[in-house]
């Protein structure tokens, strides 16, 4: 990827964004002839650009707080700017923005934002982006937002219908419940008596979960017993920022779904001790028609036979006797003898950016020129924002950043 930015007294690659009333370091109007028809911008409006390859993107938010960041591109191919399919949440409450290239991603820092909520990467030439240019045939970018420290490896747990997932799942839950956090999937199947919508399942119409699988919304979906099941992406990272360690309770289709994907997961299946006590379990359960636990019973030997042979799974756990399968899942997630149940890591560190900086990146690094103005004193801090060892990133978020200050200064006004 080369990038071009060519404007004398400008290095490439290394300061690639505006904010209106400040010195432009490029200038999206110098492009061609009227580039920015059609891009309507008022007062008040935050802009940058930033050059990929032949492409400009213009990332465009308003500085009042009230507009989420839009992007659009200008391609010299075709002489004209393209609306591309921007996949993932993309960030919201904007005071302003600065961004900078790094690799095939732009860092976006949003002004005036909580510090968990200040650091986005809007991705343009990513491995998911190419995939996904490819199979919509549109020009694509997709948000992933930053986030400091790493999480904890997720769980995916597969196994026939009645096997006893949700009751072992239930019982990790209940002995730590700050260690673990469930992924809420979505599920157009109707709900049972004991249910409750965004805890057991987000009960969704099959419409609206179609249109939402088309703009990108889910991890993975998979058609289970007759019924469209799919966990989001935001199921997942709600469970992660939270500092906890995510289990997924997903069908074979859709744990291998998850190996193929960029989210690093330990994979579990639960096998019955026989088919004749599946059927019992299921029967006892009394949740479904007579109908429905014959469907059920019907795809259960296949997605036996898929566990058992497939390479997706690290472990098969037979759920005989309930307290000592328990014991085992314990133990091979590496939880025996413990004995308090907060895992938590040391909180990550957490700066709040000024509203006022400038980022620049510096050959991997990259740069955050902070400058704070008190009653009497100006304050400036060079803040490193550590990007060497990234992980995850769309569909999903970015992980592992970290802040080192390299450098404060404070001088009387
Ligand atoms: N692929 C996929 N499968 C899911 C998801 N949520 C649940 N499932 C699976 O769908 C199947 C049916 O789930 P459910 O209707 O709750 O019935 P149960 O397994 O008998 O409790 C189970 O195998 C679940 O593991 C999901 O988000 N994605
Ligand atoms: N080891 C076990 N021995 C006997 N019954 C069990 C065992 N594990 C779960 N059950 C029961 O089997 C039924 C199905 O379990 P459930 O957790 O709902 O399965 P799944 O989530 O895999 O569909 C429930 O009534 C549960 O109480």
């Amino acid at each position: 990827m080369t990038i071009v930015c060519e404007r004398s007294g400008f290095k490439p690659g290394l300061y690639t964004n505006f904010y209106m009333g400040e010195a432009p370091a490029f200038l999206v109007d110098d492009l061609q002839d009227g580039p920015l028809n059609g891009l309507e911008l008022t007062n008040g409006t935050c802009k940058t650009t930033t050059t990929v390859g032949d492409k400009t993107y213009v990332t465009v938010g308003a500085d009042d707080g009230t507009l989420s960041i839009d992007v659009q591109i200008f391609d010299p191919s075709l002489g004209e700017w393209v609306y591309p399919t921007v996949l993932g949440t993309k960030p919201l409450s904007c005071k302003g923005h600065s961004t900078v290239l790094f690799e095939n991603r732009i860092l976006v820092l949003k002004k005036g934002s909580k510090p968990d909520d200040q650091i986005w990467f809007l991705e343009v030439d990513t491995e998911y982006v190419r995939q996904q240019r490819k199979k919509l045939g549109t020009e694509v970018v997709a948000w992933s937002k930053g986030v400091i420290g790493n999480a904890e490896k997720p769980i995916v747990i597969s196994g026939p219908s009645g096997v006893g997932k949700g009751t072992l799942i239930s019982m990790l839950m209940k002995e730590f419940p700050s260690m673990f956090g469930f992924s809420v999937s979505h599920t157009t199947r109707a709900p049972r008596d004991m249910e409750k919508n965004g805890v057991h399942y987000h009960f969704t119409e099959k419409s609206v979960m179609e249109k939402e699988i088309k703009n990108g919304k889910f991890l993975e979906f998979a058609s289970v017993h007759g019924n469209l099941y799919g966990t989001s992406v935001e199921a997942v990272e709600v469970v992660a920022d939270a500092g906890k360690r995510c289990i997924l309770d997903i069908d074979v289709q859709g744990a291998r779904s998850v190996k193929a994907s960029s989210l690093e997961a330990i994979f579990i299946f639960i096998c019955p001790p026989s088919m004749e006590e599946l059927e019992k379990r299921l029967r006892d359960r009394g949740t479904e028609t007579e109908e429905q636990i014959l469907k059920r019973l019907r795809n259960a030997s296949a997605e036996i036979e898929q566990g058992k042979s497939s390479n997706i799974f690290d472990f098969t756990l037979y759920n005989d006797n309930l307290e000592e399968s328990y014991e085992r899942l314990k133990k091979l997630l590496g939880l025996n003898g413990f004995v308090t149940a907060s895992p938590k890591s040391a909180a990550p560190r957490e700066i709040n950016l000024p509203m006022d900086h400038s980022v620049s990146k510096l050959d991997d690094k990259i740069i955050i020129n902070c400058i704070s103005s008190g009653p009497d004193k100006e304050s400036k801090n060079l803040i490193m924002l550590d990007v060497s060892s990234l992980k995850g990133g769309a569909p999903g978020r970015t992980r592992g950043l970290d802040f080192h200050v390299i450098g404060s200064m404070d001088q009387l006004s």
